[in-house]
């Protein structure tokens, strides 16, 4: 055996700044790889960690190093691209290593808490050959069920027990990792078969004799002759729940046959995620897409990123699909990021029936041993296996952190949503951005798409730095919609308007209904939330842990606090001055689907918006009532505005188009534009040229004209000529420093003393402290400062100052119960 003694430096998924360096007990020498995970012990306590080994080496830190406790893995579960691509996020979004190992990880694979140490089950086996030490620890398990590593120190009073712990492992006596088998399990199915004595058809006659008086175990032999199709070239396994099903029968009595040796009952892991088949050809391209076709691939044989800017409804995915084959045919990984899971429904869809289970989903919604199962296939990869699963990786952002080993291609459908940057926990990263650099680790192509692409890769593209690729018209040479604007000001004032709707969106309705086609009604999400108002004394209800108002929900009949979730019942009288004349004000998606019900009460609406997609499958069943058109009007948030494809809608009506241009960020125009076309794009894709109508106090207004013309180069124009004045993204880079405490006034003073600080530095960069627009959250108040670099500067040499500000900031009394949020491309 070597005598040199192995230190391992390890990611722990822990909000701190560092690696730990830890000592590799001898026995684990052979073990220890990069990538695979261990257990750890870290801080005071006792608690223990799952940690990824990122280095193995033999230099011990300036720190007394802990053993690591146990290797839980016989392979790698993350590769080293994986470890450089985690490494940069880090390093670019100013975030600790563990929290990009969370973001990373599905949670089965990580153990948090404490790792639980248990009886093998047959343990009484083994327990001769236990030596004394070993022995006690079995015994104290059989007292207390589960102990964790330190309180088996205890008992033993020995420090490091890792040696007998692996030896009752080795011996079966024991399982440590038991938490983690807990976690992900296979999933298993019954099935039944003839016993090697029934096998046969001699026997099998007896058989019948045999039980002939048993009618009900007669049935069941049966049934499971039909089901096994016995006799065909190609018998069936039968699983146990359809033989249940087909014959009518009970289980009991499949284990009286089971007793009688006739059946035997065996186990088949199956695979959580369905299986599909591919069942069609892609379509053939026409002739612009086939331009756009062959400008990317030139443009990836230079290595270059592209831009697809293509109308809505151009046939971008069918282009997608084209450049995903040819990625296939390469025996190349694909990752396909989409910003919402609403739209992952329709374009799976889209996707399986072409490439079948080559296809794979992997997003927030899926429950931890689905994410699990998907990782693991795509460690799996192998590009000589034609059959791989999941070689196309469908998903949200989270998606591009999957084991890729032979990444070939990146599609960024609707680069520009922002539902690619994640806010919070950190690390704040931007999907889109980041799986560029992912992209360029393996050497991949990247598609980025859009119909309204991002002010910050159109001008790259302008720059050259991407390449641009356009698609003008849409498939099927369907005229893109008609956009009118009705004036709701002057509605209102005629007393023209119908609740919500002006009397041009009402007739649009009526006319849409008549000829049988389909509406979609956009609500944006910000402002406009319903709220109880006393109509006495103008009380509204607030959160008490947060400076915003209550949002009423009447399917509930409470009152909830959208950022922390607090939530009261609705009451009855005013809390503030006992009057009953409590009043619902402003209009979220739920009043609008409250209002077309008295207007037209025998036409079906859906509603798509947070609230009614909290379930799994809600978007699709939401989607498929559509699509099949059991619904007739759709109302919804932003997740009905993009990439949805749908053949019958005719209308398209924005209600309110005013809160989004007036929302206070330098990005409200740009968006604006991007809500407003995206929604627009759905009308009228098939056949028909849609309508569109946008609500508005301000018809004139320069972005609603933008969006009447379809115009997005003048937008763009606008655009940046307001962005370098006022120096913002694409000219500058942002980072916003938020400040957190439970106290107003100590966070001012701390507040001060870091702006202070960045600008004997950044000068006029730095921008406040502010409090933001909502400045109390979850009890704590916020304070943000805004640092503006150039482009041209460099931005690790910022970052670098800033964090020695951070550090130097926080050993200060004024930083007392002070957190600091670094948020890099915060918009
Ligand atoms: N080559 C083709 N052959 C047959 N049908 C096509 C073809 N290309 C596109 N289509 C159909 O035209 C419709 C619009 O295409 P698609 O959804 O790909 O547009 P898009 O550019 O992605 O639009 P959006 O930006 O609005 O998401 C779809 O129903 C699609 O199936
Ligand atoms: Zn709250």
């Amino acid at each position: 055996m070597s005598r040199v003694t192995y230190f391992v430096d390890l990611v722990l998924p822990l909000p701190i700044p560092n690696l730990y360096t830890y000592r590799v007990p001898v026995e684990f020498s052979e073990e220890i790889q990069v990538g695979k995970r261990v257990i750890a012990q870290f801080g005071k306590g006792t608690k223990l960690y799952t940690g990824i080994i990122v280095k193995i080496h033999e230099k011990a830190p300036d720190y007394e190093a802990k053993y690591i406790e146990a290797v839980l893995d016989e392979y790698p579960i993350v590769n080293s691209f994986q470890l450089k691509f985690w490494k940069w996020i880090e390093s670019y979004y100013m975030a600790n290593p563990g929290d990009v190992m969370n973001a990373a990880l599905p949670s089965s694979l990580k153990l948090a808490s404490e790792t639980k140490i248990l009886l093998h089950e047959n343990f009484r086996d083994v327990i001769d050959d236990l030596s004394d030490n070993e022995y006690l620890i079995v015994e104290a398990l059989e007292v207390r069920n589960e102990l964790n590593v330190a309180e088996i120190a205890e008992i033993l009073g020995i420090k490091n027990i890792h040696g007998y712990i692996k030896k009752l492992i080795e011996k079966k006596a024991i399982v440590v990792e038991e938490e983690l088998k807990r976690r992900y399990k296979p999933k298993m199915e019954s099935y039944v078969r003839l016993s090697p004595r029934a096998n046969d058809e001699e026997q099998l006659k007896l058989i019948f004799d045999e039980i002939s008086r048993a009618g009900k175990q007669v049935e069941a032999l049966m049934g499971f002759i039909q089901l096994n199709q016995r006799y065909s070239k190609q018998p069936k396994a039968v699983r146990k729940v359809d033989l249940q099903k087909t014959a009518n029968i009970s289980p009991a009595i499949i284990n009286a046959l089971v007793k009688k040796e006739v059946f035997e009952i065996y186990e088949e892991e199956v695979n959580r995620i369905k299986m599909a088949e591919a069942q069609q050809e892609s379509y053939d391209l026409n002739e612009e897409q086939l331009r756009a076709f062959s400008e990317i691939k030139s443009a990836f044989s230079e290595g270059k990123v592209t831009l697809l800017h293509g109308v809505t409804s151009s046939g971008k995915t069918e282009v997608y699909i084209q450049l995903i084959e040819e990625a296939l045919k390469a025996n190349k990984q694909v990752l396909y990021l989409l910003p919402e899971i609403a739209l992952t429904a329709q374009i799976v869809g889209r996707l399986q029936k072409v490439f079948g289970d080559k296809v794979g989903v992997y997003h927030s919604r899926y429950n931890e041993n689905e994410r699990a199962e998907v990782w693991n296939e795509v460690l799996k990869f192998d590009p000589t296996n034609e059959n791989s699963r999941f070689q196309v990786i469908l998903g949200a952002r989270s998606a591009m952190f999957l084991p890729y080993s032979h990444l070939g291609l990146v599609i960024v459908d609707e680069e520009h949503e922002n539902t690619f940057k994640q806010y919070d926990p950190a690390p704040r990263y931007q999907a889109r951005d980041a799986s560029i650099v992912l992209a360029n680790m393996h050497k991949a192509n990247v598609l980025l798409g859009s119909a309204t692409p991002s002010i910050e890769s159109y001008r790259n593209a302008k720059d050259g730095k991407y390449q641009l690729v356009e698609m003008f018209k849409r498939f099927g040479n369907v005229q893109m919609p008609e956009v009118l604007c009705a004036d709701i000001k002057d509605a209102t004032k005629k007393k023209k308007m119908k609740s919500l709707f002006s009397p041009l969106l009402f007739e649009a309705m009526e006319e849409a209904l008549e000829n049988k086609e389909q509406i979609i009604l956009f609500q944006n999400r910000r402002g406009y939330s319903p709220i109880m108002i006393c109509e006495t004394c103008g009380h509204t209800a607030e959160c008490k842990n947060c400076d915003v108002g209550l949002t009423y929900h009447k399917y509930t009949n409470r009152l909830n606090c959208h950022y922390c979730g607090y939530s009261i019942a609705t009451p009855k009288v005013c809390p503030a001055c006992g009057d009953t004349a409590i009043k619902v004000k402003g209009f979220g998606t739920e009043k609008i689907e409250e209002e077309i019900g008295i207007y037209f009460p025998d036409v079906k609406v859906a509603r798509m918006d947070l609230d009614t997609t909290r379930a799994k499958n809600a978007y699709h069943t939401i989607i498929n009532q559509f699509e099949n058109q059991e619904v007739q009007i759709l109302v919804g948030t932003q997740m009905v505005t993009k990439g949805l494809d749908f053949s019958n809608v005719s209308l398209v009506g924005i209600l309110n188009a005013d809160n989004m241009l007036h929302f206070p960020d330098f990005r409200s125009y740009e968006r604006s534009y991007q809500l407003m076309s995206q929604v627009s794009g759905r009308a009228g894709r098939k056949s028909k040229r849609g309508k569109v109508i946008i609500q508005s106090y301000n018809p004139d207004h320069q972005i609603i004209r933008n969006v009447i013309d379809h115009d997005y180069h003048t937008m763009f124009k606008n655009e940046v000529i307001d962005r370098r004045n006022f120096k913002y993204p694409p000219y500058y880079r942002l980072i916003r420093i938020t400040l957190k405490h439970r106290k107003a006034a100590e966070l001012n003073i701390a507040a001060d003393f870091f702006a202070r600080d960045m600008k004997a530095i950044f000068g006029n960069r730095v921008l406040g402290p502010e409090f933001p627009a909502i400045a109390k959250i979850r009890n704590s108040y916020h304070k943000q400062i805004i640092l503006k670099v150039e482009k041209s500067a460099s931005i690790q040499a910022s970052k670098d100052h800033l964090m020695k500000i951070y550090t130097n900031a926080i050993h200060r009394n004024e930083f007392k119960g002070v957190r600091v949020i670094f948020d890099v491309d915060p918009y």
